[in-house]
């Protein structure tokens, strides 16, 4: 056993082993956005990459350079020392911020994380209780050092979230609707927000796991990381963990549990973790798109009759959002709020 701290070890069943070097996740090339003649085929690809992996990585996106920038700037602020990333703790009042101890099942994830929302502030249900309707604000907490680090965070959160709207149109064309359709769950406020993920090297790589498994929560993510490899996405046909290769300029993209529950089940939010190494340092910055605190979640009428009702309850977004923060703070008895809890059959 390497000398690491026991809270981060996993239960042996849980550890990192039986990985396939699978290749199935399909790359799919964005050149053609601005040729509406190539939009069918991109559309085609997102709709089958979907159904069978609820993921896929897209290149020539355009954003390369926001994204260089987000990554050299994360990896100055990750080198500071523990009292300077300190400073921009997250704590239960003001959840964005700076972060070392996430538990994902009940087990420390081996990675420091830095959070921040989109929209500045962010309104949030201030309890989970559901008969409680204050609202409070999600602020970010900017650290002074990199100086560059807040512009360089807002560029990139603006430039991802038009490409996460572009891909959110995709997938809804894919599944035969407007393009458009999705805009009316954004109007107002949302809950969209950028983690940096770093990936310290690890003793006993064998033994923890850098980011427990689970499902992403919000309508879409789009998943830029470095070259180093580490995220596996768990096949759908068979439940294996598959490795995602890392290809230079690609962007992982993965439909959340909203897109699953907006389709009925026509797409599956699909459960993925993070192995570590090691070696090498990893480093990745995810940009969640989620819909506004008020948003009723169930699934879209177009997908539901007679024949195929509704196979889940409408939820809260925000209250939803709040319980699973709030879990993230603490080790909890059982597991923690999921989109199955609000499953009908
Ligand atoms: O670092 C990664 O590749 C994945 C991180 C992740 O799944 C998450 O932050 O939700
Ligand atoms: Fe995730």
């Amino acid at each position: 056993m390497g000398d690491i701290d026991p809270s981060f070890i996993r239960e042996p069943e849980c550890r990192p082993q039986h990985t396939l070097n699978e290749e199935g996740i399909p790359v799919i090339d964005l050149s053609g956005m601005s040729d509406p003649s190539a939009i069918g085929e991109i559309v085609k690809a997102i709709g089958n990459a979907c159904k069978e992996w609820g993921f896929f990585q897209v290149i020539n996106h355009g954003t390369e350079e926001s994204h260089a920038k987000v990554d050299a700037v994360s990896r100055k602020f990750f080198n500071l020392n523990k009292d300077e990333k300190n400073k921009v703790r997250r704590d239960i009042v003001q959840v964005m911020g700076y972060y070392d101890s996430e538990h994902t099942q009940n087990s420390k994830d081996w990675k420091e994380s830095y959070e921040f929302v989109v929209e500045e502030p962010t309104l949030m249900p201030l309890s989970i209780d559901l008969n409680d309707n204050q609202i409070y604000e999600w602020n970010n907490k900017w650290p002074q050092n990199p100086p560059e680090f807040r512009e360089v965070c807002k560029e990139y959160a603006k430039v991802m979230e038009t490409l996460a709207f572009k891909l959110l149109e995709y997938i809804f064309m894919s599944l035969g609707l407007p393009p458009k359709r999705f805009h009316e769950f954004f109007k107002g406020h949302q809950s969209s927000f950028v983690k940096i993920n770093y990936y310290p090297p690890c003793p006993s790589p064998d033994l923890v796991l850098g980011c427990g498994p689970h499902k992403d929560t919000g309508a879409l993510v789009i998943l830029p990381q470095d070259d180093v490899g580490g995220l596996e996405v768990r096949r759908q046909s068979d439940g294996e963990w598959v490795k995602v290769k890392p290809i230079p300029g690609a962007y992982v993209v993965n439909v959340g549990d909203v897109v699953q529950v907006w389709s009925n089940d026509a797409y599956q939010s699909v459960e993925h973790r993070v192995v570590v190494n090691s070696k090498k340092e990893r480093l990745s910055t995810p940009f969640s798109l989620q819909v506004p605190h008020f948003t009723v979640v169930e699934p879209l009428e177009e997908f539901t009759n007679a024949e195929n009702p509704p196979k889940y309850k409408p939820y809260n977004w925000g209250k939803f959002l709040a319980k699973k923060k709030f879990a993230n703070f603490q080790k909890i008895e059982g597991e923690s709020i999921q989109i199955k809890h609000f499953k009908i059959y």
